[in-house]
């Protein structure tokens, strides 16, 4: 089983949309970010729904920042008037600095109607679930068709379930565009019918729903759920069964993350007229996994260099993970997994995790040229640390 990383092709994509960054921020054009609050007497069910379009726009607030486009995030009670809404939906329509809005569903009923205002060339995301000269259908059926092509080969079949909702039917139409062979499974069918397939798609939003009994071997699952949970997000392939496909895409961490790519690829498409080149996920990887391979090994030696000759450099950060920081890079050590990671100085994202036992790079992803770069330096500043004995400090 291997799992698909979505962070790999957001990154991929952010770098790609970040060479117009200088463009964007000249231009101080906004994207509207719009969700509601859920109501009060909502059931649990529908509070996890409100909590996942939370979880999402916030990575669209971080995305659209991280490519130079001023995100306007309002937050609205299901308690405002329809025709506040209207007005909001109108002001959005007629700010010629607004490039784009998203409406996140799901949305109070009565406000159903006031989507369908929205300006057609606004609408980046298909909210009013109609296709505009730019876009067939949502980020996210892009996003999960895109993955399937990577993986789709001239035989394969693509059960998509959760077919008939809106993203699963926009699915269907990206791949049968792609001339891919799918077939679509609802609510109620036999789920084994998967079997007939080598690629599952599931947005169905009922968490868990594939377990290990149910799902094949399958080439490739690409899991669209997305339910929050009091220990984390949960997908509609559940935790057991995912040691079963050769590849799935897990929650969190897969469709999400590639749905953000699509949206950052979609602003540049509607604002600059510019197409991006089109990812194929195992190249993308392939590109990583190379250059992580350049890296890791210099990071190792600088990491034990620096533990042994500096060991004060070196902070606890918690019982088991050492870490060492530099201006540029982040190198920890995990005592208890034996794992070293490399990130970005102030960035979350994991760009290089390798397991010193094995020597294997886990995780490979976000890394540029200018990183492989920065780290010859670091390479050529260790041999002649090396070679001159002196004590020269490296900038990490
Ligand atoms: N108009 C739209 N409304 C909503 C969308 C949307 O794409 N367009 N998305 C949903 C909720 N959702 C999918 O159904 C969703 C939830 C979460 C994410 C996401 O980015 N998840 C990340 C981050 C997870 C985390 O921080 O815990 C991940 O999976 O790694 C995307 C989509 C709501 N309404």
């Amino acid at each position: 089983m291997t799992l698909i990383d979505g962070q790999l092709i957001r990154e991929h994509v952010k770098q790609e949309c970040q060479k117009y960054k200088s463009i964007f921020q000249a231009s101080q054009k906004e994207v509207a970010i719009i969700r509601f609050e859920s109501s009060e007497n909502a059931s649990n069910e529908l509070r996890a729904r409100y909590e996942a379009a939370r979880i999402s726009a916030e990575q669209k607030v971080a995305i659209f920042n991280a490519i130079g486009i001023t995100p306007n995030y309002i937050v609205l009670s299901p308690n405002i008037a329809v025709e506040q809404f209207d007005g909001i939906v109108q002001s959005i329509n007629e700010n010629t600095q607004v490039t784009a809005a998203i409406v996140q569903y799901p949305i109070p009923a009565k406000f159903t109607s006031s989507i369908g205002l929205l300006e057609p060339q606004k609408d980046i995301d298909i909210v009013r679930r109609q296709s505009n000269n730019f876009f067939e259908s949502c980020a996210t059926a892009e996003g999960i068709a895109r993955i399937v092509e990577s993986y789709a080969q001239r035989d394969s079949n693509v059960a998509v379930v959760g077919g008939g909702g809106f993203a699963g039917n926009g699915v269907i139409k990206y791949l049968e565009a792609s001339r891919i062979s799918c077939f679509c499974l609802e609510d109620g069918d036999d789920l084994t019918r998967t079997q007939e397939a080598d690629i599952v798609v599931s947005v169905t939003g009922r968490r868990g729903i594939f377990t290990d009994y149910v799902l094949p071997s399958h080439r490739l699952v690409v899991d669209g759920g997305f339910t929050p949970t009091a220990s984390g997000a949960a997908g509609d392939v559940d935790r057991s069964a995912y040691r079963i496909p050769q590849n799935i895409t897990p929650v969190p961490g897969g469709v999400g993350p590639i749905e953000m790519a699509i949206l950052a690829e979609r602003l540049v498409k509607m604002d600059l007229g510019i197409e991006l080149g089109k990812w194929d996920y195992q190249q993308l990887q392939q590109e990583q996994m190379q250059r992580a391979t350049i890296i890791a090994p210099i990071a190792r030696v600088f990491f034990a260099q620096q533990a042994t000759a500096y060991p004060q450099s070196i902070r606890t950060e918690k019982e088991n993970l050492f870490v060492l920081e530099g201006s540029n890079y982040q190198i920890s050590f995990n005592s208890t997994t034996q794992s070293l990671t490399v990130a970005r100085t102030n960035e979350k994202l994991t760009l290089i995790r390798l397991t010193l036992a094995s020597n294997q790079i886990e995780t490979a992803r976000g890394i540029t040229n200018e990183d492989i770069a920065r780290w010859q330096q670091i390479q050529t500043a260790i041999d002649s640390t090396i070679t001159q004995s002196t004590d020269r400090g490296i900038e990490l």
